[in-house]
């Protein structure tokens, strides 16, 4: 569903991605996890058409995002940390606005019955965004990828910041989505999550996978033992 193959990102003289293979499969959440500037965001970037790859292809359901940017772009959702609505507009209002954007135009009672499914507040449903807290807005993002019916999903620090039980609503959502074949591809510092959470955790290191585990074969004190051996270098 995700797949890069000897992705490579250049910038002047700084090497962001050194030739990444990764592959995510429908009904997979890949966690990838690395320190900061070890070019998780890139690897986003790249399968997202936010910026040209050097070298290798970003490819969505075998399409190369390159080659193909507006078709690939039709079957994936991006959940930044701070998910981006429109402030003076209801959550129903930026749902609606956001679907039909993506081509999708449902009745009301579908809106609201997908809000509610991703666990948004029924009180909440009609009143600005501006009052929504950050799990609020995240909740959202993924009512809007429900509402494309995206089959790829890609999430950049999601629960960065989320309090423990909205991180824990979060990853059930994603466990949800999971269970119905999306392909998930999670930036994440949340070790603890990414196991909890993850069926397959990666370890980036400046602008490589240097590790890849399967999160039911470690626990989550091996995660963190492994995770800070591969910092060492
Ligand atoms: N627009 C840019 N211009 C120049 N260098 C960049 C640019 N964007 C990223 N980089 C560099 O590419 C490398 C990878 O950055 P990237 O943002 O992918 O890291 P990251 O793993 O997502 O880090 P973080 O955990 O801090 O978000 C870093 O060395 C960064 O400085």
């Amino acid at each position: 569903m995700l797949e890069a193959i000897q992705l490579r990102k250049e910038y002047g003289s700084n090497v962001a991605l050194k030739g990444l293979d990764l592959k995510v499969g429908a009904g997979e959440i890949y966690c990838m996890l690395g320190a900061n500037g070890a070019g998780k965001t890139t690897t986003v970037n790249c399968f997202l058409g936010f910026i040209q790859p050097t070298g290798g292809q970003a490819l969505i359901n075998g399409i190369d995002v390159q080659q193909q940017p507006l078709e690939t772009k039709k079957c994936i959702a991006y959940i930044p940390e701070n998910v981006m609505l429109y402030r003076n507009m209801t959550g129903l209002e930026n749902l609606r606005y956001f679907s039909k954007l993506g081509g999708h135009d449902y009745d009301e009672a579908k809106y609201r019955s997908l809000l509610d499914e991703c666990g948004l507040q029924r009180e909440a449903v009609e009143q600005n965004i501006d009052g929504y807290s950050k799990g609020m807005r995240q909740k959202v993002g993924i009512a809007i990828a429900l509402a494309k019916q995206a089959r790829a999903i890609l999430l950049d620090e999601p629960t960065s910041g989320l309090d423990p039980k909205s991180s824990n609503e979060f990853s059930e959502l994603l466990l949800d989505l999971k269970s119905t074949g999306v392909a998930i591809l999670m930036v994440t510092h949340d070790l603890f999550r990414a196991k909890q959470t993850g069926t397959r955790l990666g370890i980036m290191r400046r602008g490589e996978l240097v590790r890849e585990m399967n999160s039911d074969q470690v626990s989550h004190a091996e995660v963190e033992q492994i995770y800070l051996e591969e910092m060492k270098y």
